[in-house]
């Protein structure tokens, strides 16, 4: 059976967690880690069937099969060089980390050489599937339009270096526009799909990124245009939020359950 580590317990890991407990995920779930004691706890107490071990990312590496990252951008510099060296899978979920092409060459390199596999889940976006199929075509545009109520876009660099008082603002407004290279770098816990989508697409460089602050907004909508030789096609998702951590939609550790039980899975469907 597939032992799994799962790095970070917060909104993500911790459903995680619970759906390799529950047996979603036909996989052991081994090893955990966070930097918070409570959301170590949290995690366990949630759990019926597994106890895993809480193992610092050196000795996890050497244990498990596959590393699932569910912390932060910071945390993939740590996490994706030691799983590969150790020849160990790793999904990652904060993607947008491979903004870095230092970091994201390095980890092709290292993992063409240890024979080990990158997954990057499709999160909290609809359309992957079909733009990864377009792709093998030329594209010509891809752009994500972001529209959050406060709380999903509360605390981000880009808010608080602008001194941008979300919480008097009234109305739709449009917060930034650019590429997914400067909203990844000046959203970095709120637009990972951008990531997803310039890794899947045309790069970081040439996905436009518009980020709208909606507080009439219940819901963090994400909707994808691509343009290409294929054609055209637009996605709209009107997620849930996470109810630990409104910046995370539901649907983002639903990806990541759904791509981990692919791994276990003999018949898959979908690009
Ligand atoms: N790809 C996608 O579509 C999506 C990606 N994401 C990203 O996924 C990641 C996880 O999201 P979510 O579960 O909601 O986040 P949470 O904040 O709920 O949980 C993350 C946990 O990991 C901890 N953590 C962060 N960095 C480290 C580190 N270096 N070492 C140890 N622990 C660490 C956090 O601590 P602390 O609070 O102190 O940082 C927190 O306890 C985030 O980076 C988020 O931006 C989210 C939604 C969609
Ligand atoms: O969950 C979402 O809606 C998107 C998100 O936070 C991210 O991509 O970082």
């Amino acid at each position: 059976m597939l032992k799994i580590g799962v790095f970070g317990c917060g909104a993500i890991g911790g459903e995680i967690c619970k759906a390799i407990d529950n047996g979603q995920i036909e996989a052991e779930l081994y090893a955990i880690y966070d930097r918070h004691n409570e959301s170590l706890d949290r995690v366990k107490s949630s759990l019926e069937n597994f106890d895993p071990q809480i193992m610092e990312i050196v000795d996890m590496v050497r244990e498990v099969d596959l590393v699932v990252e569910c912390a932060s951008q910071q945390a993939v510099y740590e996490v994706v060089p030691a799983a590969l060296h150790a020849k160990c899978d790793v999904m990652v979920v904060s993607v947008g980390a491979f903004v870095d092409t230092q970091l994201l060459g390095m980890a092709e390199n290292i993992a063409r050489e240890k024979n080990c596999r990158i997954y990057v889940p499709s999160g909290a976006i609809c359309g992957i599937d079909g733009l990864i199929s377009a792709s093998a075509a030329a594209l010509h545009s891809v752009t994500l339009t972001t529209e959050k109520p406060p709380g999903g876009l509360r605390g981000a660099p880009y808010v608080l270096e602008n001194n941008i008082d979300i919480d008097s603002i009234t109305g739709r407004t449009v917060l930034f526009e650019g590429s997914a290279t400067e909203a990844v770098q000046s959203f970095p816990a709120n637009v990972n799909v951008a990531a997803t989508l310039s890794l899947a697409g045309i790069g970081f460089d040439n996905t436009r990124v518009r980020i709208v602050l909606n507080p009439a907004l219940t819901r963090n909508v994400h909707e994808i245009t691509v343009e290409g030789e294929f054609g055209r096609f637009t996605s709209r998702v009107e997620n849930v939020p996470s109810p630990t951590n409104p910046k995370t939609s539901y649907l983002a550790p639903l990806s990541v359950i759904s791509t981990l039980k692919k791994l276990t899975q003999s018949f898959n469907v979908g690009t």
